[in-house]
């Protein structure tokens, strides 16, 4: 269906058909508003309702837990002010130097606000180190908020250990799973979660559509207020369509997701283990034992991140820069750098994320082209050498020392 080679899976993915078949009748036939006292409009409700269970069963958790959101930074900016506002005298917040911006952003401006933030660093893998976690822990934080899995390199956080501690202190626990639903197996129920963020157009559900779990019990203060929708959890008229679709993308991913995790993983494997077999000096970036099954972040020494990605896509493959050039700034990865990874690598670094439809004959087509574009990338580069390499390292640490 797709007229390129997708592996940019990360950033969004393709509607299912599935999905999209039955969201189309809420577009035209069924337009009713849900909240209305007649049976048009509640026949959507009824939808919604169904949807709403679809989404708690790939969770684990109850259908009264979920609330439908425009995306899944409305539901970090949610969670996040409302985990505030549940513990008001306290003025502490916990995250990681490696969340979304959808997370960091909030936490900078709450600074000006008058909040402390503590962003926990990472290690070379992009993992935590949870005693550092637990040196920061005081009562008076009220929020510790980490993201399951990195968008960027697929590093998987020990979520239960982090939960815990964050429990010891009574600090409510937010989770930006975005990246994590869908593609490994999530229970809600025992966990030390209170709130999760999820995105429709992560797996395989349109834009515009997200979730917050909130934990049963959970003292909740709504962002948007007004009308009773969502249980007076979130007002505005519902985004029926996207919320049909959602829920529908749901019950595919949990039916999917035994296959599709192991298939997309050997897939990865086979990408990365070839490419760093037949490609000398390039390393893959990330925790490969704690990882997501469907992400590989691979760093190429001596070459533009841009300039790779540009030259796969004249053979029409999509992947991304783990360059954070995504952005359009020129700074590199903020993710990478807090890995502390050196200039030659974090400039070169790029990732393909696959998803269930990805085939063995497209990642075939990858492994024949990547070697030839890096071969005359780094015959083109100035800094193809170690000694490039060295002044490289020493002018970054000299500029970062600068900036800080
Ligand atoms: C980890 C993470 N959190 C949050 C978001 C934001 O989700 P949305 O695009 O639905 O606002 C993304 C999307 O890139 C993400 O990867
Ligand atoms: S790859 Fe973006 S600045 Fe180097």
């Amino acid at each position: 269906m797709s007229t390129c080679i997708y592996l940019d899976n990360n950033a969004t993915t393709q509607v299912d058909p599935g999905v999209l078949e039955a969201m189309l009748p809420y577009f035209s036939e069924y337009y009713g508003n849900p909240s209305s006292m007649h049976s048009f409009g509640g026949k959507v409700g009824k939808a919604i309702k169904q949807a709403r269970a679809q989404v708690a069963g790939l969770l684990g958790a109850d259908d009264t837990e979920i609330v439908f959101t425009s995306c899944g930074s409305e539901s970090n900016n949610t969670a996040i002010r409302a985990a505030l506002a549940a513990q008001p005298d306290r003025r502490h917040i916990i995250t990681t130097q490696v969340e979304h911006a959808a997370v960091l952003n909030v936490c900078k401006q709450l600074e000006k606000q008058g909040y402390t933030v503590t962003y926990l660093s990472v290690d070379a893998q992009g993992q935590l180190d949870l005693m550092e976690l637990e040196a920061a822990l005081t009562g008076n934080t009220a929020l510790v908020s980490t993201m399951y899995a990195n968008n960027e390199t697929g590093t998987v956080f020990p979520i239960e250990q982090i939960g815990g501690l964050a429990k010891e202190y009574g600090a409510v626990f937010h989770v930006d799973a975005v990246q994590a639903v869908g593609k490994i197996p999530l229970n809600l129920k025992n966990s030390t979660i209170d709130l999760l963020t999820l995105s429709g157009h992560k797996l395989h559900a349109p834009k515009g559509v997200g979730a917050l779990y909130v934990r049963r019990g959970f003292h909740f203060r709504p962002l948007l207020i007004g009308g009773h929708q969502e249980r007076g959890r979130r007002a505005g008229t519902e985004n029926v369509p996207g919320i049909i679709g959602l829920g529908k993308a749901a019950e595919l991913e949990l039916l999917h997701l035994p296959e599709a995790t192991k298939r997309e993983s050997q897939l990865r494997d086979l990408l990365e283990t070839t490419l760093l077999e037949i490609i000398p000096n390039c390393q893959v970036n990330g925790d490969p034992k704690h990882r997501l099954p469907n992400t590989t972040n691979i760093g190429f020494k001596y070459i533009e991140g841009e300039a790779i990605l540009l030259s796969l896509d004249q053979y029409g493959i999509c992947a991304s820069s783990g360059s954070a050039c995504t952005s359009g700034s020129l700074e590199p990865s903020h993710v990478l750098r807090a890995m502390g990874l050196p200039y030659v690598i974090l400039h070169g670094s790029i990732r393909f994320s696959l998803s269930r439809y990805t085939t063995e004959a497209e990642i075939n087509q990858v492994l024949t082209v990547m070697p030839p574009i890096i071969e005359r990338l780094r015959s083109l580069s100035p800094f193809n050498s170690d000694a490039a390499e060295w002044l490289q390292d020493r002018q970054t640490s000299n500029q970062l020392s600068a900036i800080s």
